[in-house]
């Protein structure tokens, strides 16, 4: 019982790690996830590919580190959140693709919940805005789309999951339906201050409570896998979306200290301990962690494209043939040149939730080209960043940490985590570990399981590995901060509310 297994199925890439108890990781495997496009703005995954995936690739992890079932003390799932599942409980056969976080389908009908008055309340319940970003209105558009599947609903024969209790499902053989409380914080259905599913809000939605799974702890037992997947059972013991997995990985356990994920989106979590905070300022209240019942609460900034330009630059536009070719090229570009790329490629998150609004080139000269084209994509983030930390200063008028915290695949780009501390003027924080949404999952396997110490002993391992120091003077800041909320403007096609 030497070792932990964290499963991280992301949005772009599957990946398995399996980690020592002293959570060094050792041996890795990854697989690309197919990303389908059926109509502009949709997005979705094929939910075999990703069940697949996830058994291809803890298998060869665990060939890696040349271990068994029996040398493993436990598995933790940490997911894409938000992506919507439903499957026929008798078959476990998803009957539609799963619907992905990113997916724009449901913006008619999420105006329309807008219209009708409901979002105070909805907000006051879930933490939430009322967007297609979270699950409910993707269940309710599969339940009205797919040909049988509101009666199955309503017989009890269909079961809803994100990916982690879809996964959950299938590693367990059918016999555990359950999620944790993270996870359950995305769908709109959950009272985030209490912890229950909120029938009104099922019924607003028109969804059934009977598909809905049960909700457990991030540290708990959710049961064991078949036998037959890795030559022997193993425990499943911790669960967490992946922006919360990174932000325990983080160890951002104290109110005040935050973490910026830079994967396909960016998400900034602020933990404000056991007091939920509500935003006045289009952040989401969310649940960072629940542990031994208690729930630690975190103010939350979602922004849909931040590694995904980098993808667009390289697949879209082929300007790149590898995404850590993006600062080579950036740093090419002709400093005087102030072009201004805004990547709402699937519409804007927080905090301006338009869900309409799409993507622009400003400030482009006959000078312009690649060079500043890839420069504006790594720039964005950091002015996206900007715009989640202005809103959170706003809502917490108590000082909060002034260093950033960062992660993800992106925050291999130099020149992006430059700028992220040039235009915020304050540190940014690059740990030793940068997988730490898979760190967060083991850890949360090894403290229930018992291998691994206490959140305090957990984060006196955390190590820096880089400090990104602001450079840039005071002029130039102010003036490309006012160039970002022009382009911005530019885009926008509803006021907030
Ligand atoms: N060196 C780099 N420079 C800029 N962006 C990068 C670099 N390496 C990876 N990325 C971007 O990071 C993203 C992948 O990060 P990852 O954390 O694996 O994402 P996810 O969890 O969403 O699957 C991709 O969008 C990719 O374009
Ligand atoms: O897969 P990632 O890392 O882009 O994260 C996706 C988020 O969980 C969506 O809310």
């Amino acid at each position: 019982m030497s070792h932990l297994i964290a499963i991280d199925q992301g949005t772009t890439s599957t990946r398995a790690i399996v980690f020592d108890v002293k959570l060094e990781p050792i041996s890795s495997a990854q697989k690309e996830l197919r990303q389908i496009y059926p109509s502009p703005g949709w997005v979705e995954h094929d939910p075999e590919e990703i069940w697949s995936a996830v058994v291809a690739t803890v298998r060869e992890a665990m060939s890696k580190a040349g271990i068994g079932a029996k040398d493993v003390a436990g598995i933790g799932i940490t997911n894409q959140r938000e992506t919507t599942v439903l499957w026929d409980r008798s078959t476990g056969k998803p009957i539609h693709n799963a619907i992905v976080w990113q997916d724009r389908r449901t913006a008619d009908a999420c105006a329309a919940l807008r219209a009708a008055g409901l979002e105070p309340a909805v907000k006051e319940k879930t933490g939430l805005v009322i967007d297609p970003y979270f699950a409910a209105s993707k269940i309710a558009w599969l339940l009205d789309n797919v040909s049988g599947a509101r009666s199955m609903a309503e017989r009890g024969s269909l079961a809803f999951g994100t990916v982690d209790s879809f996964l959950l499902w299938r590693l367990t053989g059918g016999k555990i339906h359950a999620t944790d409380a993270t996870n359950a914080s995305r769908t709109l259905l959950f009272n985030i201050a209490c912890g229950k599913w909120d029938e009104e809000l099922a019924t607003q939605f028109a969804i059934p409570m009977g598909i809905l799974p049960e909700v457990r702890d991030c540290a708990a037992n959710f049961g064991d896998t078949s036998p037959e997947l890795f030559e022997g059972s193993i425990r499943i013991c911790g669960i967490a979306g992946d922006q919360q997995a990174a932000t325990i990985g983080q160890c951002c356990f104290t109110p005040g200290m935050m973490k910026a994920t830079y994967g396909t989106g960016c998400f900034l979590l602020l933990n404000t301990g056991d007091e939920l905070v509500r935003s006045h300022h289009r952040l989401l209240s969310t649940i960072a962690y629940q542990l031994g019942g208690q729930r630690t609460y975190a103010l939350e900034g979602a922004i849909f494209v931040a590694g995904a330009a980098v993808q667009w630059l390289r697949d879209g536009l082929h300007l790149i043939s590898r995404s850590s070719d993006a600062d080579e090229l950036a740093k090419k570009a002709d400093p005087r040149e102030e072009v201004y790329l805004v990547p709402a490629f699937v519409g804007l998150g927080a905090p301006y939730w338009d869900a309409e609004a799409r993507g622009a080139l400003l400030g482009l000269t006959r000078n312009s080209g690649p060079a500043e084209i890839a420069k504006a994509a790594l720039e964005a983030v950091g002015f996206q960043t900007r715009d989640l930390l202005e809103a959170m200063h706003a809502d917490l008028p108590t000082p909060t940490d002034t260093v950033l915290r960062v992660d993800g695949g992106m925050t291999a780009s130099a020149l992006a985590m430059q700028f992220v501390a040039d235009i915020l003027n304050a540190p940014v924080d690059r740990p030793v570990v940068m997988e730490t949404t898979s760190l967060g999952a083991a850890y949360l396997a090894g403290y229930q399981s018992g291998v691994c110490a206490d959140l305090a002993g957990f984060s006196a391992s955390w190590q820096l590995d880089r400090r990104f120091v602001p450079v840039m003077d005071a002029a130039s800041r102010a003036r490309k901060w006012a160039g970002w909320q022009a382009a911005i403007a530019r885009v926008r096609t509803r006021c907030p509310h």
